[in-house]
């Protein structure tokens, strides 16, 4: 598949099977993972790999940060909230997780490290997709929670930057809809071209 049929033909494949994902592919998309650009070569991604029971403790988490906001967690409404949470992970036979732990190198722009690792999750993302797998990258605000930090052992500057739900597809997602570059691009070709809006 040439790259740019794969950048327009990728989806967010919500509803996969549980067939595990051999392993075999699962790190081809790791592979793809470290290859993506990264000022001063830091490689500031972190991948971890949940399959099987290994899922279980991110349900826990999610659900542990949902508590949180709860007057009454054993009350009936809340306890459902709470199970939909530990099934969560669940949705797909392997989860990868994808964070960033920055360099503390003080010539690294920190938002930077941020950038690398957005750009290794959609190196990912398609290389999920050429092997014809479903990928989702989900992410919410327990993401960012102190608790899922902990949960991975990220140092205090890391972050988990998102879930990427991996197997393979139940059903065809279909076609993308994105505005023409057009709508979102202004050519400069004139000293003064930068004059007036978007
Ligand atoms: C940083 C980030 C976080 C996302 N988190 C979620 C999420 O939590 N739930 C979700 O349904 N989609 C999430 N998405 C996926 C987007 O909804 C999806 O990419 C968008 O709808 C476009 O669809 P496509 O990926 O099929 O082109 C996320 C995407 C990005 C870039």
């Amino acid at each position: 598949m040439d790259v740019l049929e794969a950048i327009k033909t990728r989806r967010s494949v919500g509803l996969v099977s549980d067939k595990p994902v051999p392993q075999e592919l699962l790190e081809q998309i790791l592979e793809a993972g470290t290859w993506a650009p990264c000022h001063h070569r830091t490689e500031p991604w972190r991948f971890f790999v949940l399959t099987g029971e290994g899922r279980k403790p991110l349900g826990e988490v999610l659900a542990k940060i949902a508590e949180k906001d709860m007057d009454d967690p054993s009350s009936e409404t809340n306890q459902k909230k709470l199970a939909k949470r530990l099934k969560k992970p669940f949705r797909a036979p392997a989860v990868i997780v994808v964070a960033a732990e920055p360099t503390d190198d003080p010539k690294v722009i920190a938002k930077e490290e941020y950038g690398a690792v957005y750009s290794s999750i959609q190196n990912m993302l398609l290389t999920a997709h050429s092997l014809n797998l479903g990928g989702f990258w989900r992410t919410g605000k327990p993401t960012y929670d102190p608790l899922m930090k902990d949960l991975f052992g990220l140092p205090e500057d890391g972050e988990v930057l998102g879930f990427l739900y991996i197997g393979f597809p139940e059903k065809e997602v279909p076609a993308g809809a994105r505005k023409h570059f057009n709508d979102v691009t202004k050519w400069i070709s004139t000293e003064d071209g930068l004059k007036g809006k978007m």
